[in-house]
């Protein structure tokens, strides 16, 4: 189930959850209740535009649409079918969605949406004709293909609808998408070289919506978006290629995207798919971790000599470089605009700081507490001209205050540099115009510039709705995007919690657990991954491939880390366990994701990781994740499964629980998620784990001595070659207790990791 509704938080905090529509009552809205195919519907659509009516499908309120799956002929020569788990990321079926359109609640919208991929003359020329002429009946033309592609289809589909239009895009080639959409040349170039064939459904349904809100500003009401998909679903090429969309043809530098993440790796991560993505572009995209040192970091983000940045001598030196600089004239139309439009409010401020600030990039990449830093101790550096505010994890970031870092952005948006801070009024407008489509000389001044309004986007696999959180960051109209309560396609009534369920698994990812006792758990773990890795050398697998370990705490992921380096160097393997945690430095950690990121490189076969690793780290050849500790909260759970079967590929998870007691803890917690039966109980061959008894046992003695070695500074963290502490006997006696001793059941919450 896919929902796209208005989401209003003040209804929440009065304890009114939204409703979904009654079925009857949608039933009697909707006029596509008799169409039968898409000619008939496409007339209809013209009808209810010359009525005056919005043009709102409610098919996605009465949840009877489920078996969607518009075909194109374009899509039949592409042999190669989308999963069908990329298409149910945003099934249609819904309880209490309301289309887009009737959201954005303008009379604009319905065309403006027309205008940007399925014009009337596009649905029942072009494509309708390819069928016609060639194919014969369209719409068995579309049944024919959804059967070969294992995809049920139904007869409702409407193009004007949004979720219905999305699905649309995702079975088009790549390339006409982006026609449509009309994305830059240089970001198909970089999809098609990235060897992208679709659209994922949520990049089919947020890309288009940033598109028209862009070309529309000037008329349509800005809408802030709230994005909740599932682990691997494509979320950041979702905002990623909207953003760079927008800018690609800016004018002046200035800082007008700021992303934030909640860590240094997701921020390194992102920052290298902006990088990627603006390729063949003049846009400079800027990371803000603390990565390096502060100055350094200052002066990447701003323009000037070596003195500007740190010390910004003179007010009157990065005034006359941007009067100098190329982008002037759009400046000063920009001043002029402002004077205009503002009645010269902004002028005498302006006058000290140049319009623009000083900015080094485009688009900022950053976490919180950096970019407190630059806002509190960088001149110059103005959030002044922001246009999109992306916040990816965002429940993760919203719960975590970061220095009061909601309230410093949202302060300093749209607002002067630092610098100037004691000349501007207090409620200041924002100073960035840009010049209508529609420019005219007959036009008044108003209508020849238009306000640029900022946008906020949020993204997570596990998106909060407590309304307090999201209030703080004071969204404008939100749309909420919902693609969690999902319904299979072919199935009769989806699962028994699917509508109560908060979060979903991606749907190629198979779930189990594995019952044992604490002190059989090292044992299993091992016996596990040695008999992965074996049926690989057996099967003779050249693909790389790597399982990951979540443990509950740092302290338990470096314990492990190191008795799983020590078993492996005992029996002779190569390409020892890795430990991925804070433990290690920021520099490590990246060297160790390049490492893992690199199709080439298979010296890394299993990484130990902490819960702090466990959120959006996206590497394409994690086949299998443990969680080695039980986590307390499920979206503990479903970030740790979810870095397994992403992008529609195959994948599993494996729970190791310790006796009932676990079992029930697991069950409480799998309950808040889709398809709770989907959990299927598994086992490992007594005979592999009594053989992995003596190796165990042998390094388990050892292990308290590597520990204390590295505490006194003797072995180096990322050094795995333990073969000096291995003595030669099993160590029968000393390992009469098998538990490795960092097995700890503790659990902590999320947060405190
Ligand atoms: N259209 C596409 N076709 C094929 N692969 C894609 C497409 N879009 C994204 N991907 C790939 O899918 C993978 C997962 O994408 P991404 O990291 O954006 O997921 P996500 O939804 O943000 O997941 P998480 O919630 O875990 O952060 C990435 O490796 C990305 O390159």
């Amino acid at each position: 189930m896919f929902e796209v509704h208005h989401y209003d938080p003040r209804k929440e905090d009065r304890g009114t959850e939204k409703k979904p529509s009654s079925n009857s009552e949608s039933n009697q809205n909707n006029p596509r209740t008799n169409n039968t195919n898409l000619h008939s519907r496409t007339k209809s659509k013209k009808r209810r535009r010359k009525d005056g009516h919005d043009g709102t499908s409610l098919e996605a309120q009465e949840g009877r649409n489920e078996n969607y799956s518009p075909v194109t002929k374009s899509h039949q020569h592409n042999k190669k079918a989308l999963p069908t788990s990329v298409l149910q990321v945003i099934a249609p079926e819904t309880d209490g969605a309301i289309s887009s359109k009737k959201n954005i609640s303008n009379n604009l919208t319905a065309e403006a949406f027309d205008d940007l991929d399925l014009t009337e003359d596009v649905i029942t020329g072009e494509i309708i004709q390819e069928y016609n002429e060639e194919d014969g009946d369209f719409d068995e033309a579309i049944k024919t293909t959804s059967q070969d592609n294992n995809i049920s289809h139904s007869n409702d589909f409407d193009p004007t609808d949004e979720i219905q239009r999305a699905l649309f895009m995702t079975t088009l080639p790549i390339a006409e998408a982006a026609k449509r959409w009309k994305l830059a040349d240089f970001l198909l170039q970089n999809l098609q070289r990235d060897g992208y064939d679709h659209f994922f459904p949520i990049q089919a349904l947020v890309i288009p919506d940033v598109i028209v809100a862009e070309r529309h500003m000037g008329t349509l009401q800005t809408r802030d978006v709230c994005c909740a998909a599932p682990t691997g679903s494509g979320k950041t090429l979702s905002f990623v290629l909207p953003v760079l969309n927008a800018l690609a043809h800016r004018n002046v530098q200035r800082l007008r995207a700021l992303v934030i993440l909640p860590s240094r790796d997701l921020a390194q991560q992102v920052h290298a798919v902006f990088q990627r993505y603006s390729q063949g572009s003049n846009l400079t995209i800027g990371l803000a971790i603390g990565q390096t040192d502060f100055s350094a970091e200052q002066k990447s983000l701003i323009l000037g000599d070596d003195d500007t940045a740190g010390g910004f001598q003179h007010p009157c030196l990065p005034h006359l470089r941007h009067v100098m600089n190329p982008g002037n004239l759009e400046m000063e139309l920009d001043a002029m605009a402002d004077d205009l439009y503002t009645g010269g409010r902004n002028s005498e401020a302006r006058k000290k700081v140049p319009a623009g600030g000083l900015s080094a990039v485009d688009i900022l990449v950053c976490t919180p507490g950096r970019l407190v830093d630059h806002l509190d101790n960088t001149p110059g550096f103005t959030l002044q001209h922001l246009r999109f505010l992306v916040i990816d994890e965002a429940d993760r970031l919203l719960s975590q205050s970061y220095h009061g870092w909601i309230h410093r952005v949202l302060d300093n948006v749209h607002a002067l540099p630092q610098s100037d801070r004691g000349t501007r009024s207090s409620n200041i407008e924002p100073v960035t115009f840009r010049r209508s489509q529609y420019d005219d000389s007959t036009s008044n001044a108003s209508s020849i510039v238009q306000k640029i309004q900022l946008r906020k986007m949020l993204f997570s696999a596990t998106l909060t709705k407590d309304p307090q959180k999201l209030a703080a960051l004071k969204l404008t109209n939100p749309k909420y995007f919902n693609a969690h309560h999902l319904k299979r396609t072919n199935s009769e009534g989806g699962s028994k919690n699917a509508k109560e369920s908060l979060y979903r698994m991606p749907e190629r990812l198979q779930e189990n657990f594995v019952e044992c006792t604490a002190e059989q758990k090292p044992l299993v773990l091992l016996a596990l991954l040695l008999q992965r890795l074996q049926e690989r050398s057996k099967n003779n697998t050249r693909e790389k491939e790597m399982i990951v370990v979540f443990t509950s705490s740092l302290q338990s992921t470096h314990r492990l880390a190191r008795l799983l380096q020590l078993l492996w160097q005992a029996a002779g393997y190569s390409d020892p366990p890795m430990e991925f945690s804070s433990t290690l430095n920021q520099h490590q950690r990246s060297q160790l994701m390049d490492r893992c990121n690199d199709p080439n490189d298979h010296s890394v076969t299993v990484l130990v990781c902490s819960d702090g690793m466990s959120r959006g780290m996206d590497l394409a050849s994690v086949r299998l994740v443990i969680h080695y500790d039980l986590p307390s909260m499920s979206k503990t759970y479903v970030h740790r499964c979810g870095r397994t079967a992403r992008a529609g590929q195959d994948g599993q998870a494996i729970a190791l629980l310790k006796g009932k007691g676990q079992i029930g803890q697991f069950r409480r917690l799998r309950r808040l998620i889709a398809d709770p039966e989907q959990v299927a109980k598994t086992t490992v061959k007594t005979s592999l784990v009594r053989g992995v008894i003596p190796l165990y046992k042998r390094c388990i003695s050892c292990l308290k001595e590597v520990l204390a070695a590295e505490d006194r500074h003797e072995l180096k963290s990322l050094d795995t070659d333990l073969s000096r502490w291995l003595t030669s006997d099993n160590g029968d006696d000393e390992a009469s207790d098998t538990s490795e001793g960092g097995d700890t059941c503790e659990e902590s919450s999320e947060s405190s990791r």
